[in-house]
């Protein structure tokens, strides 16, 4: 269709959409567009794969449970199922998604990767070009991709001689798949503790690489969620003695995790969360396994030899496969053309952003606020709010 006719020269008309766009179908954006539903204005939710939450679906592995109690990861207007348990599965989570879609009639265009989004001042509305051809126009912008778009691979030397498996955590889904091997995971954030964790009850050996320092909280103190503790503390308490008693009782009920190999930041856990955007590891049993001798720790990692890997301290050793526990990125700069101010050059949210939650020109974004679904839920009623008040706003329009 639109490729046939850009074939013969001619350029495929824009399509005005009279409420935002919302470029991403995860979380995030089906927030936003209930959010927008509920206050009866339509939005267009683009999305480049073939389903909503598609990280959630294809890019973890099959162990996964959220690691924050379900209050804190609800999304507005319509909290998770009855009975579903206090840290969800993956599987729940997903279905939680479906059915919040469902319920608010969200239809996200599927398979419709946004190339390029930028402001065009000559009609004051935004045009979005993606990659089937098409192009849509609208007033206003939802950047709703997240944090966690594409996987970190960072290059080592060597890495292209490595004999074995190379696999980020984004691919990675049991550790049946590597049952009796020796595996070397890269990172020690909480994809690279669960997996080595999830690699150990499977049969493998894992070595987890941490090349810094890492806090380490327990999930839980004395049956409370250590984030809901924190959040509670943190309405009465200075951000630092939060952290100090944070640290204090991570010493009590996990002991000295300095002596495993993984030393302790001098920042707080919050401080650091809040001036780095490093969240704390939240340990599910990792911990334990690392005493037992179950997860070796190892230095940082100097380079990949065809046979294992080479550590700055000096020793080389053989492995089956690597796991890269390295992170994850934005994918805004790839597709979010001029400089809005809302995002730094990685395309994270400034912070604080400039005036809050939303830009100028009819810009937002949500779920970018380090607060996980908790920021996502604050961010989407905002919109909500602010496009609604705006929505019978004159404006001249000159479109081609
Ligand atoms: N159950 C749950 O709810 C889970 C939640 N998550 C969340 O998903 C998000 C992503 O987590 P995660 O995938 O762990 O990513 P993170 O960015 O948190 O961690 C990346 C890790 O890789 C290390 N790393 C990066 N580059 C290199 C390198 N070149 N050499 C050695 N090490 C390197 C980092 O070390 P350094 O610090 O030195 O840079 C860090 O330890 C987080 O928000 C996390 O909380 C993840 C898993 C499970
Ligand atoms: O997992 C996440 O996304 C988090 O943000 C976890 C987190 C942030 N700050 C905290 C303080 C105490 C415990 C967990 C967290």
């Amino acid at each position: 269709m639109g490729s046939a006719r850009e074939a013969e020269g001619e350029i495929s008309p824009a399509t005005w959409t009279p409420g935002p766009i919302i470029v991403g179908a995860g979380p995030s954006g089906l927030a936003a567009a209930a959010c927008l539903a509920d206050v009866g204005i339509p939005s267009t939710v683009l999305e480049k794969s073939s389903c909503v939450a598609s990280l959630w679906q294809h890019r973890t592995y099959d162990r996964l449970r959220l690691h924050l109690p379900k209050q804190f990861c609800e999304l507005p207007l319509m909290g998770f199922p009855e009975g579903f348990p206090k840290y969800p599965s993956k599987q729940q989570f997903v279905s939680y998604m479906e059915s919040y879609a469902a319920a608010f009639g969200v239809r996200p265009r599927f398979r419709t990767e946004v190339l390029a989004a930028e402001f065009d001042g000559a009609i004051g509305a935004w045009r979005v070009r993606t990659r089937d051809g098409g192009e849509l126009v609208s007033r206003w912008l939802v950047v709703a991709t997240g944090e966690n778009a594409e996987p970190v691979i960072p290059e080592f030397p060597g890495m292209d001689r490595f004999g074995g498996r190379v696999v980020h955590t984004c691919a990675y889904k049991c550790g049946a798949d590597f049952k009796g091997e020796k595996v070397l995971v890269v990172g020690c954030g909480n994809s690279g503790m669960e997996v080595s964790l999830d690699l150990c009850r499977h049969g493998a050996r894992p070595y987890m690489v941490v090349r810094n320092t890492v806090r380490v909280l327990p999930r839980e103190m004395l049956g409370l969620s250590t984030f809901g503790v924190s959040m509670a503390l943190l309405r009465w308490l200075p951000l630092r003695l939060v952290d100090q008693f944070l640290c204090a009782m991570a010493h009590l009920l996990l002991g000295d995790t300095d002596r495993l190999g993984l030393r302790r930041p001098k920042t707080g856990p919050i401080e650091l969360k809040n001036l780095t955007g490093k969240t704390p590891v939240l340990d599910v049993g990792a911990l334990a396994q690392i005493k037992s001798g179950n997860i070796k720790v190892m230095q940082g990692l100097k380079e990949m030899t065809t046979g294992g890997a080479k550590f700055v301290d000096g020793t080389e050793m053989q492995f089956d496969s690597i796991i890269m526990a390295t992170g994850y990125k934005s994918n805004v700069p790839s597709w979010l053309k001029g400089d809005c101010g809302l995002f730094t050059k990685e395309g994270m949210a400034k912070d604080p952003f400039p005036g809050g939650w939303k830009g100028e020109k009819g810009l937002y974004c949500v779920g970018f606020t380090r607060r996980g679904l908790l920021g996502a839920s604050h961010d989407a009623l905002n919109i909500a709010r602010d496009v609604l008040l705006r929505w019978k706003e004159p404006r001249h329009m000159a479109m081609r």
